[in-house]
């Protein structure tokens, strides 16, 4: 659709912006083009609309050269949504759209036709500014102006769509109309969008090629997954960022780490001091939330919790929908349920064990209740046993799923040990809980030996625990 070949120019001879650029766009792309201040993503996007000149190299519209393009011809193909705009005169809403098709318009006198008077209509409704058509368009809002200006350039039915920064003044819902409106039509309309975005998640989650400028260079042209790549975006946006996939999609988002929370963390060490055991509960209160995986009744979202909460399950406990029942139960005994991690045990919460462990810089706070339940089935005897491993350290995703492992890998070896085995392929673990939370401050733990370390006192602790906590509940063999 659109061939840019060894693109130079600029707005001088001497100093050109666009320093020998090739990429193609194909027909029905939602293409986006990145890039940090000043990068020049505006003076290219003009070039490819003909707005501005350039000073060598080539680019082909649909086979033919851009400068060979008569004016209305060009807009019969392309439609450019600025940045920013002015009107020098006061239209209405309806006029403002309308002017979308004047090269549309046959003959001398230009007259408006049925045609033209549809798709007007139709381009209103679309971009949900109908109700202001009679109104002087500088009456309106930034996101109103930006939605009339978009109904403008639609109204062109023109199959390449030049948008620079579509989303800027447009609130989250807006936002989320306008790009699923243009993903829409490039798919069932074969419509052309090339679109400069600064908002790289947005990016991320509507084209189907990013194209990243740095300094009037393309620094990569490729799809979302490989262009926002951590290093990559740190390097040339000169910043920290953290870089995760989307909840539900496999598209990568990128994270800013504002200054003052960086600097404002100070260390803290997660051990007993923070512990309360009552006859009713243990709970470990902390005064900064932790990354936390969990498998307890509530909290159970991978998310940040501050409170932890193990109750001892009553006789009488209902167990059909104990996640409500856990929210009442913790928001009457004066806990924020969205920042609880819920736990229920039928074993007796005060023999419970909880042990410090810590070696190389990494330490890791490990608290087990274990022991025969009071609840289940008296017919078969089978343990209950809720496993709490907080670590002090910076942890990665990978070094999360590793814990919970070996903590799982050291829980059988304890019950083997105390001849708690269950015979089964499992550990018939279904009403058994387990988390790792980390502050994600301090030691940094990802692969290698900061995480053997972390595994060896994970495993060590986990087991210890288990086992002692097992005798305090006065567990026997068999
Ligand atoms: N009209 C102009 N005359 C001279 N230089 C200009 C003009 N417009 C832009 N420039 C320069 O060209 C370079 C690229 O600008 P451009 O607007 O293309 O960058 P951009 O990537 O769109 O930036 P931003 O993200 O800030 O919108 C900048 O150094 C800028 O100062």
């Amino acid at each position: 659709m659109l061939t840019v070949t060894e693109l130079i120019g600029g707005y001088t001879r001497e100093m050109p912006v666009l320093k020998n650029l090739t990429f193609e766009v194909a027909r029905g792309e939602l293409f986006g083009i990145l890039g940090p201040n000043g990068s020049g993503k505006t003076t290219l996007l003009q070039m490819m609309s003909g707005i501005l000149p350039y000073h060598s190299g080539e680019i082909m519209l649909k086979g033919k050269r851009l400068q060979d393009y008569r004016t209305k011809e060009l807009a019969r193909v392309i439609a450019v949504l600025p940045q920013h705009s002015t009107q020098a005169f006061s239209y209405t809403v309806k006029e403002t759209v309308s002017l979308g098709r004047y090269a549309h318009q046959k003959g001398l006198l230009q007259s408006w036709s049925t045609e033209d008077e549809e798709v007007v209509q139709k381009v209103m409704k679309q971009t949900g500014v109908t109700q202001f058509q009679h109104i002087s368009f500088e009456q309106l809002s930034g996101g109103e102006k930006q939605r009339v200006l978009l109904a403008q350039s639609l109204a062109q039915e023109p199959e390449i769509l030049f948008l620079d920064e579509p989303t800027n003044h447009l609130d989250l819902s807006y936002q989320k109309e306008l790009l699923d409106l243009m993903k829409r039509w490039t798919k069932k309309k074969d419509l052309t969008v090339i679109s400069i975005f600064h908002d790289l998640n947005l990016a991320s989650l509507y084209c189907d090629r990013l194209l990243l400028l740095d300094k009037g260079k393309i620094q990569i042209n490729d799809k979302p997954n490989e262009v926002l790549k951590r290093e990559r975006i740190q390097a040339i946006y000169q910043t920290e960022i953290e870089n995760r996939p989307h909840p539900n999609l496999p598209k990568p988002q990128l994270f800013i780490v504002p200054a003052h929370l960086a600097e404002e963390q100070e260390a803290l060490v997660i051990n007993e001091q923070y512990l309360e055991v009552t006859d009713k509960w243990l709970v470990l209160k902390l005064p900064i939330p932790l990354k936390t995986l969990s498998s307890g009744v509530t909290g159970t979202e991978n998310g940040w919790y501050k409170t932890f909460v193990n109750c001892h399950a009553k006789l009488t406990y209902d167990c059909k929908n104990p996640r409500k029942e856990m929210i009442g139960y913790l928001s009457s005994e004066g806990f924020n349920p969205s920042e609880t991690v819920g736990m229920i045990t039928d074993v007796d919460v005060q023999t419970v064990t909880a042990c410090f462990y810590e070696e190389d810089n990494i330490s890791t706070f490990i608290v087990v209740t274990a022991g025969k339940g009071d609840v289940v089935d008296t017919s078969r005897v089978v343990p209950s046993i809720h496993t709490w491993v907080f670590v002090n350290g910076c942890l990665s995703e990978g070094v999360f799923i590793q814990g919970l492992i070996t903590a799982t890998e050291a829980k059988v070896k304890a019950l083997h040990d105390c001849g708690a085995e269950t015979n089964t392929p499992s550990t018939e673990a279904s009403k058994d809980s387990i988390l790792i939370a980390a502050s994600q401050r301090g030691t940094n733990i990802r692969h290698g030996e900061s995480m053997a370390s972390l595994d060896k006192l994970v495993g060590t602790g986990v087991y210890e625990c288990t086992l002692l906590a097992m005798k305090n509940s006065g567990w026997k063999d068999g």
